[in-house]
């Protein structure tokens, strides 16, 4: 039985942002910490909730604002195999924050038992089992306990705290409790299965260190989580006197994203601050690589003739899908009875897109941003569905049926004769394909999952950075972002490639995109920033730029 007569007590307490209203963004919540003691006591409640609708099974909550400045921060729900919330709970979790700032505490509780009889959730059953995790800001743990306030006293839960972890191994130990003893499943677990299944994955093709193709990897954390954590999981991998950290000082929270990171880097096309000057000389062969702040995303670079070359979610996805086409070939899987494809977004660069579709010959599909979107459509469209944003916040994920092909192409070869250098390939190749499987993080982008994959690819295939860079040119493109007075105005269709408002705005972009070469271009609301960003491509960077300033006076222009 709820205690509901024991909620407002706490709710007094805990909930002193009253009259605000709060959004469902493109990652759930997410605004200065300030406001959200409000929208985090709800969202404890939406947890607990979704917890007993699935009879019990764990759910997960994670506090963090990723790429934001210091001062945000944020919050999104787990599902139970790792996925991201269901989002038709989306508007029940923002309608629950909205009547605990601005309505009465009595049209709280009527709503939480509208959710309950709407939802036909058995409070008599089973116990709501949550595990909650948050990032390094310096607001996160008092936001726990505006998250955690009603989950014992009200809800009787079980709740595991893991603690200052990253994103992406929330979503995976999440996955883990439904499955495993809750006693075995700790960080260790998600450390111990993906180093181990790295190991095995390196083994097949015996190699050592970097096998020659970089010296050193140089991940800059972006003073964020992912540095204690990828630092204590790198140190047990054999390459491990070859990684060096950069802006891993996750202790001084106020430095989180400050001119580094996968979003600093990727936006401004440059190397991030603190580089160690001793890793930047000229003729260096380094691969380096940036996390944001909760290390779901990742993008690589290197350095060439002292020029900057950036390798983001595109490259990432283009140089998965080659190799594991490649891999199906060789294991001799038609390539009909697996669907392998791409899934993309508009910021994907148009030189990607084209290369996918031309050259990999491989499907391709563009969703709205917001990886809930992508992965929703690698898991229904393919049976390998490679997703990234441009960002280089994506995963792969493999269907059943895929497993199910492997399996049988392995039981195929066992029962041919021994020794033949062609049984082996195939092997190898399938092998691979299953090892590989394991070494991405199937229930959401990870950046240490992701970066174990790229390397692991670049390493069998025996490329370097710049053959890797090679396959394809990106065409110059430019991601800006303008703060107007309503940001809600901008209404988008054909996901997210045109605007239908403001209206007449599109129709004026369209007369400037199609003065220039190649020249694309689309504007959308950001569902994590009060900002409302322009994405320009073309062939020349100069003409990118004139049209993205263009397009920026038409906006303010119109805004008036
Ligand atoms: C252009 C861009 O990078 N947008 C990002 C950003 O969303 P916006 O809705 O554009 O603010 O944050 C999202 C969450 O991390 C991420 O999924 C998305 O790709
Ligand atoms: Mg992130």
């Amino acid at each position: 039985m709820l205690e509901f007569h024991a909620l407002k007590p706490l709710y007094d307490s805990q909930c002193q942002t009253r009259n605000y209203t709060y959004t469902y963004g493109t990652a759930g919540f997410r605004d200065h910490a300030d406001v959200l003691d409000t929208v985090m006591f709800t969202t404890g409640i939406v947890a607990a909730l979704r917890s007993l609708k699935h009879n019990g099974k764990f759910v997960g909550v994670m506090i963090t604002a990723s790429h934001n400045p210091p001062q945000d921060n944020g919050v999104k729900i787990i599902e139970p195999d790792g996925s991201m919330l269901l989002q038709d709970w989306e508007p029940i979790a923002t309608k629950l924050a909205n009547i605990a700032s601005n309505e009465s505490f009595d049209n709280l509780v009527n709503y939480i038992r509208d959710i309950i009889q709407e939802q036909k959730i058995d409070i008599h059953g089973s116990m709501a089992h949550i595990a909650v995790g948050m990032d390094s800001r310096e607001s996160s743990p008092r936001l726990m306990n505006c998250l955690m306030s009603t989950l014992e006293p009200i809800f009787n839960a079980i709740v595991i705290n893991h603690g200052m972890l990253t994103t992406p191994q929330l979503h995976y130990l999440t996955s883990c409790h439904n499955e495993e003893d809750i006693r075995n499943v700790s960080i260790e677990t998600y450390n111990r299965n993906f180093q181990s299944t790295f190991k095995k994955l390196l083994n097949i093709y015996n190699i050592q260190g970097f096998n020659n193709c970089f010296d050193n990897l140089i991940v800059d954390c972006a003073n964020g989580i992912g540095a204690p954590q990828f630092e204590r999981f790198s140190s047990l991998l054999s390459q491990s006197s070859m990684i060096k950290f950069t802006n891993d000082n996750y202790l001084h929270p106020e430095t989180l994203n400050e001119s580094c990171g996968a979003d600093f880097v990727k936006t401004r096309q440059t190397l991030p601050k603190g580089v160690p000057q001793e890793f930047l000389q000229d003729g260096n062969n380094n691969l380096y690589c940036s996390f944001d702040g909760d290390a779901d995303r990742i993008v690589f670079y290197y350095i060439k003739d002292s020029k900057f070359h950036l390798l983001d979610g595109d490259k990432i996805a283009t140089l998965f899908a080659k190799f594991l086409k490649e891999l199906l070939t060789t294991a001799q899987i038609p390539h009909e009875k697996i669907k392998l494809g791409i899934v993309q977004t508009a910021y994907a660069n148009g030189s990607s897109t084209n290369y996918v579709k031309t050259k990999l010959n491989c499907p391709t599909s563009c969703t709205k941003t917001g990886v809930k979107h992508l992965h929703h459509e690698a898991q229904t469209a393919y049976d390998i569905g490679i997703y990234f944003e441009a960002n280089g916040h994506g995963t792969i994920l493999f269907s059943n049926k895929f497993y199910q092909q492997v399996q049988s192409c392995i039981d195929n070869i066992m029962e041919q004769p021994n020794g033949d250098l062609e049984k082996d390939e195939r092997w190898k190749a399938c092998e691979t394909l299953l090892l590989f499987s394991r070494v991405i993080n199937q229930t959401v982008g990870d950046a240490i999952a992701d970066l174990l994959g790229v390397i692991a690819t670049l390493l069998i295939t025996k490329s370097t950075p710049d053959q890797w860079d090679n396959e394809y040119t990106d065409l110059p493109n430019l991601l800006s972002k303008i703060v107007v007075p309503d940001r809600n105005l901008f209404k988008t269709t054909d996901q997210e490639r045109k605007l239908t408002s403001p209206p007449g705005l599109q129709a004026k972009m369209d007369t400037l995109i199609n003065k220039i070469e190649n020249g694309r271009a689309f504007v959308r609301a950001s569902g994590t920033e009060d900002a409302v960003r322009i994405y320009c491509e073309g062939s020349s960077i100069n003409e990118v730029k004139k049209l993205s300033q263009d397009i920026a006076d038409l906006i303010l222009k119109d805004a008036k």
